[in-house]
């Protein structure tokens, strides 16, 4: 059985390294009010090698420690960790290894994204704040039971519909999202809960006034390319 030992001690450096941002940010998802209990869990790929680091299944939020993150290989496979990976975990590494430039999976249960998912309807497209961070709807992906990589071809499928959206909020279960890194990925599993709660706001106040595609290409383009510090 392959170990974290038998890797480089460039990759084990960063496996350290991973553990302790992974940890931090399943805390981030506490800050934000996006998970209850258990629920949710945050993974990074790595770049050294062909590994991630996702969280132990079932564990506290106030018990997740650097150490207590599980490293496993892109077919889910344990190569470090004293407890078992993720529920999650066959689901997250089907995404890395069907989309190469992902290198941050979160799930959570937020409360208004949750019950979108619940509708099966897409977050329609009303605010400019929804064409800069998705490019267009949050799409709601299939219903997937919960332990393989089902969930995973589910969000991928969706994303090549929806290739500028970094969230998917699968039927009946709640938001999967990606990033560059994990913390891309929690800040867009933020932006998710953010839109829902607004978007909920305002389908109990009117129709929703959807924004022209062109008008979402150019605030896509815009927030993505040229907004903040450069
Ligand atoms: O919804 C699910 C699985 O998708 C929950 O069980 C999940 O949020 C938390 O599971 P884990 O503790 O990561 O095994």
């Amino acid at each position: 059985m392959v170990t974290l030992q038998d890797y480089p001690a460039q990759v084990r450096a960063e496996v350290q390294q991973v553990r302790e941002q992974v940890a931090t940010l399943h805390q981030q998802l506490i800050t934000w009010n996006l998970v209850v209990w258990t629920a949710g869990n945050v993974s990074q790929r790595l770049r050294t090698a062909d590994l991630m680091v996702i969280k132990p299944s079932g564990v506290r939020y106030e018990f997740l420690t650097p150490q207590s993150m599980v490293v496993t290989d892109l077919e889910g496979n344990v190569i470090d960790g004293a407890e078992s990976p993720s529920s999650d975990t066959a689901s997250h590494a089907y995404i890395y290894r069907h989309m190469p430039e992902v290198y941050g999976v979160v799930h959570t249960h937020s409360t208004y994204a949750t019950a979108w998912a619940a509708t099966g309807k897409n977050i329609p497209c009303g605010l400019t704040m929804m064409g800069d961070e998705f490019g267009g709807p949050v799409p709601v992906g299939p219903f997937r039971l919960i332990g393989s990589e089902e969930i995973g071809k589910g969000v991928v499928e969706t994303l090549e519909q929806y290739p500028h959206s970094p969230a998917v909020l699968m039927q009946n279960h709640g938001p999967f999202t990606i990033g560059k890194d994990a913390e891309s990925a929690v800040k867009a599993a933020a932006m998710t809960e953010e839109v829902a709660h607004t978007m909920w706001v305002a389908a109990q106040l009117g129709d929703i006034i959807e924004i022209d595609p062109a008008d979402i290409a150019k605030l896509n383009e815009r927030y993505q390319n040229v907004y903040g510090q450069h």
